[in-house]
């Protein structure tokens, strides 16, 4: 088990900043890894992170020391996430997205792109034995809900926990990525979708927590099982005083909702690493969309990266020491990434749920990922999904904001999914049928000559028909 990457980001002082403080900064070096901070209030600090980048350090550092390896990791099927945190104008967007996602210098990319490069640098010397196919999702958190960057008619997309996914969310679109150039366009038409507001710190300021997520599907040959990895970057929105900034209006409400998810998820850090460890500690993932989606990267099966973003300004002290607090308190998270389970199902979750209809269905799900291809495993998963929301249409977590339309929004989905299911079972039968005329086939053959192999390919073909026979009854009429 080892503790989640904690690194702490200084940008240059901003014009502004330089306008009303001149040159001197709050922070001191001591080295790589440990600085010293002044606050005229509170006093001296000294903080050690697993890396410190100072206002000189490049955006390929960030990336290599923080992302590389959890990039190669997701690669191998391990789930990693990347969080970006601290006070508006600090430097999130910019150490995620760079200055521009599409029109931006080599050496001012952001993490995005050179997440995508990665993925596309891995595959291509991974040799031709294994076919990956990377998808990617990009939703915000905006207000409370979870809107679709891809398609903004999905306003408020539910989240759900299956014991194979782990924590997903249902509905959302998934777009292949086929190559660097095509995946930066995919997510510059995410990115235009966003909320942006502009903050006194920020013109450019996210008024919303970002979440981009990449699922990394493996498919080896045929006697060894594919991986599955799923890594989420996650660009979250700032934190401001609001007495400081003095938002009115609608930028306060989102003001006010930011920092309410962020508190929540300072709740769920601080349950995780001061409370007592075992079943009995409580850890609040459901006191907000924010931190019930992070559940898995921060209490479960996910390598996690923690960059804090600051000004180095003595103006913005108090915030750059709140937000070191939250990094030195996150550093005490233990992580257990385990690539076992992504094998057999896709991620654990690791508070344990009680045995249910689940077991056996994803019981089910591996005994058919042995045969089929990933494609029809996760048509099949999609399905089970599909069930589950069925049977508990109003799972606790949603139920704050249960309003007509996610209720609309299921019953649309669970309609096009029975449609799916329906063609499914279609297929299925016609596979069926297929294989009874081989087996007549067979079978005259096993009346000729020959007769030891074609009991083999007898018996064979019978197993498949059984196994598609129990998929179709599984599935329903
Ligand atoms: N390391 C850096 N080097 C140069 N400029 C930077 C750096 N970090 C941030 N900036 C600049 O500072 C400004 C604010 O940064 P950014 O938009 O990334 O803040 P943010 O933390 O995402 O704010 P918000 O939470 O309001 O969205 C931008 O103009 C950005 O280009």
């Amino acid at each position: 088990m080892s503790n989640i990457t904690v690194c702490a980001r200084f940008r240059p002082l901003s014009s502004r900043e330089r306008r009303d403080y001149g040159d001197s900064i709050c922070i001191q070096r001591i080295d790589d890894e440990t600085f010293s901070l002044k606050d005229e209030k509170e006093g001296d600090f000294k903080f050690t992170f697993d890396r410190v980048f100072y206002e000189t350090s490049e955006q390929v550092d960030v990336y290599t020391f923080l992302a590389r390896p959890i990039v190669r990791d997701a690669m191998k099927g391990i789930n990693g996430t990347i969080i970006t945190y601290g006070q508006t104008g600090a430097g999130k967007t910019y150490s995620m997205e760079g200055v521009n996602i599409l029109d931006c210098d080599e050496q001012k990319k952001g993490l995005l792109s050179r997440v995508i490069d990665g993925f596309f640098e891995d595959i291509s010397s991974s040799g031709e034995s294994i076919k990956y196919t990377i998808k990617l999702s990009m939703v915000e958190i905006y207000m409370g809900k979870v809107r679709d960057l891809f398609d903004l008619s999905k306003d408020n997309i539910q989240i759900k926990e299956s014991k194979s996914e782990g924590i997903l969310l249902y509905g959302v679109t998934k777009i292949p990525l086929l190559d660097p150039a095509e995946a930066l366009q995919k997510l510059s038409h995410g990115l235009d979708n966003r909320a942006v507001g502009e903050t006194q710190m920020n013109m450019g300021s996210s008024r919303s927590h970002s979440l981009y997520i990449f699922t990394i599907q493996q498919e080896m040959n045929k006697d060894i099982r594919g991986k599955y990895g799923k890594l989420i970057l996650v660009d979250l929105a700032g934190s401001e005083k609001l007495e400081k900034t003095g938002a009115e209006g609608r930028a306060f409400e989102e003001a006010k909702t930011i920092n309410k998810s962020l508190s929540a998820l300072g709740n769920v850090v601080c349950a995780l690493t001061c409370g007592p460890t075992g079943r009995g500690n409580h850890i609040p993932y459901r006191d907000s969309k924010l931190t019930r989606i992070l559940q898995d990267a921060l209490g479960g099966n996910s390598r996690t990266a923690l960059l804090c973003c600051c000004s180095p300004s003595p103006s913005n002290a108090a915030e750059t020491l709140s937000t070191l607090r939250f990094g030195a308190r996150a550093k005490h998270i233990k992580a257990s990434p385990n690539i076992e389970s992504n094998e057999d199902k896709h991620a654990k979750v690791l508070i344990a749920p009680s045995p249910t209809e689940d077991d056996s269905r994803d019981r089910t799900l591996d005994k058919v990922r042995v045969q089929l291809h990933a494609e029809e495993v996760n048509w099949l998963q999609e399905l089970s999904i599909v069930q589950t929301t069925l049977s508990h249409p109003n799972p606790a977590e949603d139920s704050d904001s249960d309003s007509e339309g996610v209720m609309i929004c299921t019953i649309v989905s669970a309609r096009h999914a029975m449609e799916e299911l329906a063609t499914g079972v279609e297929q299925l039968k016609h596979s069926t049928k297929e294989l009874r005329r081989t087996i007549e086939v067979a079978e005259r053959l096993v009346a000729h000559e020959n007769a030891v192999n074609a009991a083999q390919h007898v018996c064979f073909l019978e197993k498949m028909l059984n196994r598609l026979m129990r998929l179709v009854a599984w599935f329903g009429p």
